[in-house]
């Protein structure tokens, strides 16, 4: 929700459950609106169409559409990859992969307030990212191979039982593969967040999906 200070972002993502990367798509407010409204707490977007990347201001033109509408549901909106499309947007969270921008180049760029997020496929990653400076959250994955990320071998759910062993201290998110029937060997691994795309950008009711996921992971 574009406008938080850091502190008030980190506040929330301790208490996000649920964190869902869409690309682009002709009805993307309609659809983001659906998902915030089953209980998304995160959108990110992250458009990686294969021939057709899009141009920075196609990016930044979809992202002032996902602000309006995570402002309307009080949630919080990531930019994939790029500090300075972060910065423009107004975004709440960057979210960096190991072969991204630099941890500390990207807080150069950005300064202290927006959220640095991190990718980790191993044990050793994870126990780094649970520790590097200007990093507040990271993702452990994939717990299952995925047509989402082609050609990434899966560190399975192995990867998420360490990680919850090792109790960070930072707020961390399994991903890869997660759906609702497979989400509840995540939770038993020890995983209490979780990011998804297919999941909720391929159902048939995006906000059915959202809600379905958001309850599992909210139980009352
Ligand atoms: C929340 C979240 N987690 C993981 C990723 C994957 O990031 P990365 O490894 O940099 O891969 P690409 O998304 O760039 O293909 C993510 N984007 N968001
Ligand atoms: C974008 C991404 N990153 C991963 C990682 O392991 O870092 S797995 C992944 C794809 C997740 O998509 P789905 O929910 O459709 O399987």
């Amino acid at each position: 929700m574009p406008g938080l200070d850091g502190d008030q972002i980190r506040r929330r993502l301790a208490d996000a459950r649920l964190y869902l990367c869409t690309g682009t798509r002709p009805d993307l407010a309609e659809f983001a609106g659906e998902a915030l409204a089953g209980g998304v707490d995160v959108i990110q977007l992250r458009d990686k169409r294969a021939g057709a990347p899009l141009e920075a201001a196609e990016e930044l033109a979809a992202l002032r559409t996902l602000a309006e509408v995570c402002a309307e549901h009080d949630a919080l909106l990531s930019v994939n990859d790029r500090a300075d499309i972060a910065l423009a947007a107004g975004a709440d969270i960057l979210h960096l992969g190991q072969d991204d921008l630099p941890v500390p180049v990207a807080r150069r760029i950005l300064g202290a307030e927006i959220v640095i997020g991190r990718s980790t496929h191993d044990v050793a990653q994870a126990t780094a990212a649970a520790a590097e400076p200007g990093v507040d959250y990271f993702c452990t994955g994939p717990c299952w191979p995925t047509p989402t990320k082609p050609g990434r071998s899966a560190p399975g759910l192995p990867l998420v039982r360490a990680t919850a062993a090792a109790a960070p201290a930072r707020p961390w998110f399994a991903i890869g593969g997660i759906d609702e029937a497979r989400l509840p060997e995540v939770l038993a691994a020890g995983a209490t967040r979780v990011v998804v795309v297919r999941a909720i950008t391929e159902a048939p009711d995006p906000r059915a999906a959202a809600t379905r996921l958001s309850a599992a992971l909210r139980p009352r």
